[in-house]
């Protein structure tokens, strides 16, 4: 799994028990996977369809920096199917794991539209094709 994405917890990130608001990660999580979607199926308008149970194993403070990791679990017809871990960097815990996050992409009137992809592709490989 490769963890793109680094978030510094501020004051503004905390509930009320001066932990991480699990609404704030969650958002972190959707745009996280949304932005992968979208570079992967080449389709801006895709959107987040299933997410499975969420299982918060641990938490983060104030000034603590967390890392959003996404892996790719499945490419369907209009869909692809992702997993999710996100661990605190200061402890090494991991802090929530997601096993599926389908995400599909839709064509212009909002129906889910085949995306043709089978595999995860890298902008190299993408170049090379042109
Ligand atoms: C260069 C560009 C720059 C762009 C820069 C943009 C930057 C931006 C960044 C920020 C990005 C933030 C973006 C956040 C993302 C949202 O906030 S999205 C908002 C929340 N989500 C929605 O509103 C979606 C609402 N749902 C729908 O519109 C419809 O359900 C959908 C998605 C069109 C699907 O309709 P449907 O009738 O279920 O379609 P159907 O063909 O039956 O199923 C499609 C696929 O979904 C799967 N599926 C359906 N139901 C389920 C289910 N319950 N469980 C699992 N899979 C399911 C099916 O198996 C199928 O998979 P495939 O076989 O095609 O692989």
């Amino acid at each position: 799994m490769n963890f793109h994405t680094r978030k510094w917890i501020k004051p503004q990130d905390l509930n009320p028990n001066r932990s991480l608001f699990g609404g704030r990660l969650l958002e972190w999580i959707d745009e996280e996977a949304a932005l992968y979607a979208i570079i992967q199926l080449e389709n801006p308008r895709t959107v987040t369809k299933y997410i499975s149970e969420i299982d918060f194993k641990s938490s983060a403070r104030e000034g603590d920096i967390v890392e959003i990791g996404i892996e790719p679990v499945k490419f369907g017809t209009a869909s692809l199917t992702l997993k999710c871990e996100v661990r605190n960097k200061m402890t090494r815990e991991t802090i929530i794991t997601i096993d599926k996050i389908v995400m599909v992409g839709l064509d212009e009137n909002g129906n889910a539209k085949p995306h043709g992809k089978t595999k995860v592709e890298y902008v190299k490989d993408r170049l090379e094709d042109r």
